[in-house]
């Protein structure tokens, strides 16, 4: 018998790339590299914003300059609770400590809280489980022992034990207030960072399985397969992924315990929705030299689109959250009036800020 040629399990093209993007993750995280040179200016976004008032006038200055700086990163821990305490011990440890005060020189005291504005928890966020690193990508070549904790952040990200998310994008699902026993519909939801935050909370109770599930849906087919990663890492058998334009988003069936057929309605709706991202300046800083009012404003159909759809198959008492990582009213507060005065009083908006403690936000 000829030897048979050794075949090596090939590894497809998605897993190839996310092998590279969780490297990256981190990499890109620490900014810089090819957008150093942008110059981070856009008469007609400062002109359109300032007359918008989205901030006060007092306030115009602070905001523009912390925009024109790059993002922090942030991550979440994840797993277990038992995991997740047990990193949170290392990450509140000497050996942390140890790590980001290496580098630093001063006083103790001086020293201790510039290592806290380095790595500092979330006040928002619950049980201490989001975390913010300000770190550039100059520092960590600078100190070893920054080195070793990028190494470290990478190491864990890749067992699956925390999860690099902006800050901003956690807070939708804090504020959907989903509970195990929830049917939750995730609209657009690729590439899944929210929608494992969701699978995360149906399982808030490790010691019995959730009535509820997530449904995760995009309309993009390749970016459903990101949805599949994400559902796989978690290990859920409570999740299910569909692919398909949500502001047409046909009805889901049930059948009953008494074998009748039923319309399934939802009692947490998560509308993350496309929009211009001009919210992630800090992070995509190309977006200066490509924002125009006409790329909020061609999106506002859309959005208003998938929001109505998902009213529609809200359950009675249920709850909506609509999101997007845009500045522009166009696609926030207009999307959002448009469906209250065709909603009349059956649609409420609530303050929800009392999920959120510490979050620093304004009314619309
Ligand atoms: C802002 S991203 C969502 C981010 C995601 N929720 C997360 O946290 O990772 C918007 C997503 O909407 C999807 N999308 C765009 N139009 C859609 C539509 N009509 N129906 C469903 N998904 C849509 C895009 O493919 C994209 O993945």
């Amino acid at each position: 018998m000829g030897k048979g040629r050794k075949h090596k399990p090939k590894k497809n093209f998605a897993e190839k790339r996310r092998e590279k993007q969780k490297k990256n993750e981190w990499n890109s995280a620490s900014q810089s590299g090819s957008y150093a040179d942008i110059i981070r200016e856009n008469e007609d976004f400062e002109n359109y914003y300032k007359t918008q008032g989205i901030v006060p006038e007092d306030k115009w200055d602070a905001f523009i300059s912390t925009i024109r700086t790059n993002l922090p990163v942030a991550f979440r821990i994840t797993g277990s609770k038992a995991e997740a305490k047990a990193l949170l011990k290392i990450i509140k440890s000497d050996f942390f400590k140890e790590i980001l005060n290496a580098d630093l020189d001063g006083d103790k005291e001086d020293v201790n809280s510039r290592a806290k504005t380095i790595l500092h928890s979330l006040p928002f966020y619950p049980e201490e489980l989001a975390w913010q690193l300000q770190l550039t990508r100059k520092d960590i070549r600078r100190s070893e022992a920054y080195f070793r904790l990028h190494n470290f952040l990478i190491a864990e990200t890749n067992n699956g034990s925390i999860s690099r998310q902006e800050v901003v994008s956690m807070v939708p699902p804090l504020v959907l207030d989903v509970k195990p026993s929830h049917k939750v519909l995730d609209m657009c939801a690729a590439p899944g960072s929210k929608t494992a935050q969701l699978i995360e909370m149906i399982h808030a109770d490790e010691e019995n399985p959730p009535e509820g599930f997530v449904i995760a849906n995009d309309v993009d087919n390749n970016r459903c397969y990101m949805l599949v990663h994400q559902a796989k890492r978690l290990n859920s058998p409570n999740i299910l992924i569909t692919n398909h334009d949500s502001s047409i988003m046909p009805n889901f069936m049930i059948t009953k315990p008494d074998d009748t057929k039923d319309t399934l309605k939802f009692d947490r709706i998560l509308a993350d929705v496309p929009c211009s991202g001009d919210g992630t300046m800090r992070k995509n800083p190309d977006i200066w030299c490509k924002w125009s009012p006409a790329n909020g404003s061609n999106l506002h159909g859309i959005q208003y689109r998938i929001a109505k759809r998902g009213l529609e198959l809200l359950a009675v008492g249920g709850r909506m959250v609509y999101s997007t990582c845009s500045l522009n009213p166009i696609e926030n507060e207009a999307v959002l009036h448009r469906l209250l005065c065709e909603t009349e009083d059956s649609v409420q908006l609530i303050d929800c800020r009392d999920l959120v403690p510490g979050l620093i936000c304004d009314p619309g």
